[in-house]
Order: structure tokens, then C-alpha cells, then sequence
């Protein structure tokens, strides 16, 4: 039987499209299990193993912030390498796929001294720094959309998409319990940051909906805040149709509902967007590494669906402008342009084939 091993440890970023690969290659029968980094490990690790799947976690390396710091860095690089050479060698996977964080190096260093093949796939159309480096020594880079830094690439890329959560891909939802007081009638603007919640835009948001209310639209809103802080914000909505939490794992079933959404310009939240074919607004996040977030959000624009404002030109006009253009908009927008589906089962095609 063929056996993967999924590198996929740091954020939510690396993790999630990791982990719907490896749920299809369980799905296809292939032994699969995740190698996990970082604070976030155990949970993902739990998370994993709700899904049939064991992990691997070992501790999360980045690169030195500080010159004097190289030392201690290129000594625990090295101990984690000779760990994840040990580990290589008892589990003898017949290919490591890396999700892009530099977290997984060292492991991706050991699969080259023992000569396990190497694959990489990167969310971005930025192709991050690990990602870049490890493609000198890999068979092959997948790439959600085409990769802007091509050129930086040192084997060859094939575009795949980016794997989207089986949870998302049903036909049908069911309205989610904790927006029972709207109605099904209205339309509904669904705002959220990444995995880890955007200020800018939660500030910002109670403004632009009184904006849009003045110009007679009759909106319901969903705010997804990534904090359990609310409380302030909720008195200030009051009466109105509006509904604040920290977060939802129903994420299928909100985005398909919604007639808007605003968010940032991550991979996934984009690939989902195309995958509903859901109006949105983006506003990437300012100090992403190399600015990736608006490089993602100006490949998202070439479909009409996407419209990217700047976090530096965010104000409560700005903001309803860019709603209210998208809400005017049709609902028959073509995404086809930016569209890369079913990124699971071409990476383990290309894999396994
Ligand atoms: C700040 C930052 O640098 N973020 C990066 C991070 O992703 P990060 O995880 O921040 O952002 P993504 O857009 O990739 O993913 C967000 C995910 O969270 C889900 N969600 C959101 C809110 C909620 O309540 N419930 C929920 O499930 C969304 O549906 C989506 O699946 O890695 C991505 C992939 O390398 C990059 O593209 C992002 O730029």
C-alpha cells in the first residue's frame, strides 16, 4: 500500500488544506499520517485523529529575528533534522507531501539525505520562502493558482487548486442554529477575518452597516469576529438583524447563504468564495509575509466576483461603496477565470499515478 506522510503543522493556513488531503487519500485507502509542528499541534493533532488519521508533532523552528540568535538556531536545526532522519527511517513513508511552512524544513532536509520524494504544495500565489527553497530538491510543486514567483521555482509546478474541507463541498445546508433570528428573505452580508479574526474590519463594520441602512437597504449581517469580546459591539447593533460570534464551523452553509461577504485575502477563504461563487469583498491583510495577502486578492479580481480594498483606504463609505457595488452586481458572475476544483484528488493522482 502507498504511504503519505503530510507535513502540515504551524497555522490553520498550513493545516486545513493538508488535512482534507489526507482525509481523501484515507478515502482512496492510501496509509496516510500528518507531521505536525508548532503550539497548534496537539489540537490538530485531536482534530486529526476525529477523522481516522494519526500525527506525528514535533517543535516548531523558525528563522532567526535576531543575527546573534543563528547559533542556537543551526543547532536546533540540526537536532531536529537527525530527529526527523530517525523517524524517516522507522515509518518509511514512499513520499512527503509539505503544505509550506518552515516549519517543515528540517523534516524536508532528512527526506533529501534518504531520498524520499518530495512534493509541494503552496496556497498562495505568492510562493512563500519554504516552499521556495525545498522546490530545489522536490519532484514536483502544486500550486492552487497559478504561481506569480514562477521563476523562483526549482521543479517542475503543476496547477492542482486548493483544497477545500469535505464539509463545504455538500449541495445542500442546513440554516445553522445561531442565526435562527434572521430570515431567509433579506439579504445577508457575512463578514469574517482569517483564522485568527481581523480588528480592522470588526471596528469598522457596525459604521459601514449603518451606511448601508441609511440607503435603504434592508440587510442582515453575520460578523464573525475571531474573539469572545463582543459584547460592546453586540449593544451597539441593538434591535437590528444582526448576528456576532466568535466563529463557525459552519462555514459551508454561511457562505452559501450569504449575498456578500467582506474578508481577508487568504487561500482558502478565496478558494472557498470560487467554489460558492459568492460575491465578496477583500481586504488582504497589510503585513502578510511579502504581501501575499493582496497579491492573492489581485489574482481573485480577475473575476468580477472579487473586489479588493485596501485596509489603508477602509472607512465606513468606502466600505459600504464596495457592498453595495457587489450587492448591485448580478448573481451570475463567472469565476471560471480563478476556478481550480477537486485539488485533493489531482495532487494524489499526480503523486501516485
Ligand atoms: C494572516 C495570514 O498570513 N494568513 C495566511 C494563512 O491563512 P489563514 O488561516 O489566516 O486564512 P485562510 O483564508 O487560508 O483560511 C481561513 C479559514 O478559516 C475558516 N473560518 C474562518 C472563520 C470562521 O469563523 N470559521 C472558519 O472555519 C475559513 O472558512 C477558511 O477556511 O495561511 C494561508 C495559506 O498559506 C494564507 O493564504 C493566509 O494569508
Amino acid at each position: 500500500m502507498n504511504k503519505l506522510l503530510v507535513s502540515c503543522g504551524g497555522t490553520g493556513g498550513h493545516y486545513y488544506p493538508g488535512l482534507s488531503i489526507a482525509r481523501k487519500a484515507k478515502e482512496q485507502g492510501l496509509d496516510v499520517s500528518l507531521f505536525l509542528t508548532g503550539k497548534r499541534a496537539p489540537g490538530q493533532a485531536e482534530l486529526a485523529r476525529q477523522h481516522g488519521l494519526e500525527s506525528t508533532l514535533a517543535r516548531a523552528l523558525s528563522l532567526p529575528r535576531k543575527p546573534w540568535l543563528a547559533l542556537v538556531f543551526a543547532y536546533r536545526f540540526y537536532c531536529d533534522y537527525l530527529n526527523a532522519k530517525k523517524f524517516l527511517r522507522k515509518t518509511e513513508p514512499d513520499a512527503v507531501l509539505f503544505m509550506g511552512s518552515f516549519a517543515g524544513v528540517p523534516l524536508g532536509m532528512a527526506c533529501k539525505s534518504l531520498k524520499i520524494p518530495i512534493y509541494l504544495h503552496e496556497g498562495n500565489v505568492w510562493a512563500g520562502k519554504a516552499n521556495r527553497f525545498l522546490s530545489k530538491y522536490s519532484k514536483k510543486f502544486f500550486a492552487s493558482f497559478p504561481v506569480k514567483n514562477e521563476s523562483a521555482i526549482q521543479c517542475s509546478t503543476v496547477v492542482v487548486g486548493m483544497p477545500i474541507r469535505p464539509e463545504l463541498l455538500r449541495e445542500e445546508f442546513s440554516k445553522p442554529e445561531f442565526i435562527s433570528t434572521l430570515n431567509d428573505k433579506d439579504p445577508m452580508i457575512l463578514c469574517f477575518g482569517g483564522s485568527q479574526g481581523a480588528q480592522a474590519i470588526n471596528q469598522m463594520l457596525p459604521y459601514c452597516y449603518e451606511v448601508l441602512l441609511a440607503r435603504k437597504y434592508s440587510l442582515q449581517l453575520v460578523q464573525l469576529t475571531g474573539t469572545d469580546d463582543n459584547q460592546m459591539l453586540i449593544e451597539r447593533y441593538g434591535e437590528a438583524p444582526v448576528v456576532v460570534a466568535k466563529q463557525s464551523d459552519e462555514m459551508g452553509a454561511l457562505i452559501n447563504r450569504a449575498s456578500v461577504v467582506v474578508c481577508r485575502a487568504g487561500a482558502s477563504s478565496i478558494a472557498e468564495l470560487i467554489h460558492f461563487k459568492t460575491k465578496t469583498v477583500l481586504i488582504p491583510y497589510p503585513i502578510a509575509a511579502e504581501n501575499h495577502q493582496e497579491i492573492n486578492a489581485d489574482f481573485a479580481c480577475k473575476s468580477k466576483g472579487f473586489y479588493k480594498l485596501n485596509q489603508s483606504e477602509i472607512d465606513k463609505f468606502s466600505l459600504a461603496n464596495a457592498i453595495e457595488l457587489q450587492l448591485r452586481q448580478g448573481d451570475d458572475l463567472d469565476f471560471s477565470q480563478v476556478s481550480y476544483p477537486n485539488a485533493a484528488e489531482k495532487v494524489l493522482k499526480e503523486i501516485f499515478s
